[in-house]
């Protein structure tokens, strides 16, 4: 089995806002250089190019509006999050939820700037029709897990292997990540078990006491 992919998303944390989401994505750097295991992260808009500055890591922006240059005030430009630094982009997430022509206008955008894309969903049918739309990876994230330490991959493992299989037959080249309550070594094993190729998570991370060891643990199952 190839090497998970780990995405860490900083939401509107405290500890990963302004320097906190340098600091986070150093401690990610340092694990990920450790392991070879790929670790990315997505902080808030406004602190993509400091990271991007400041860390050698794959940035993600947290969201990308399907929109082109002009009049568009408040919208999220490819083009910006591109020249920003970020490598690719979350779509779709729980807390940022987009309607169907949304996402599929989102994907353009981020496809044009050359973004990886993740389009993130909340069960099997959703995944199935967001892996139509040809991203790189969608992510199963069941909204009542999201930030209750309970880990998807083994509260409901069902809709994780669901995913995967619905996304293998509706188009093979789509890598599916499953996130919510992930925090530790055993949820990831579970995870990727469950034939999941990497793992969306944030909590577990941003607010641990010690980042760094936080991840240690977390990888130390694959
Ligand atoms: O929403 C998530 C990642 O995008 C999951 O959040 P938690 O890891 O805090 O449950």
């Amino acid at each position: 089995m190839s090497s998970p992919f780990i995405l860490l998303n900083y939401k509107t944390y405290l500890q990963g806002t302004g320097q906190g989401a340098v600091e986070i994505a150093k401690a990610c750097k340092e694990v990920s250089e450790e392991s070879g295991i790929e670790i990315a992260v997505a902080p808030q808009l406004p602190d993509i190019y400091r990271v991007a500055s400041e860390v050698e890591i794959p940035v993600f922006s947290q969201h990308l509006d399907g929109i082109g240059a002009g009049s568009f005030t408040g919208h999220v430009f490819g083009k910006a999050i591109k020249e920003a630094g970020a490598v690719g982009t979350l779509i779709n997430h729980s807390e940022r939820r987009l309607t169907l022509a949304e996402i599929e206008a989102s994907l353009k955008s981020a496809k044009e700037f050359g973004l990886r894309t993740v389009i993130c969903t909340n069960n099997v049918p959703t995944t199935a029709a967001a892996a139509a739309l040809g991203p790189d990876y969608v992510a199963i994230e069941p909204p009542e897990l999201i930030g209750s330490g309970i880990p998807v991959s083994k509260a409901d493992p069902e809709v994780v292997s669901g995913s995967v299989k619905a996304v293998a037959k509706i188009d093979p080249a789509v890598k599916v990540l499953c996130g919510a309550g992930i925090s530790k070594g055993e949820d990831l094993r579970a995870a990727l078990d469950l034939g999941s190729q990497g793992v969306l998570l944030a909590s577990g991370i941003v607010k641990a006491a010690d980042p760094k060891a936080a991840l240690e643990e977390l990888i130390s199952l694959v």
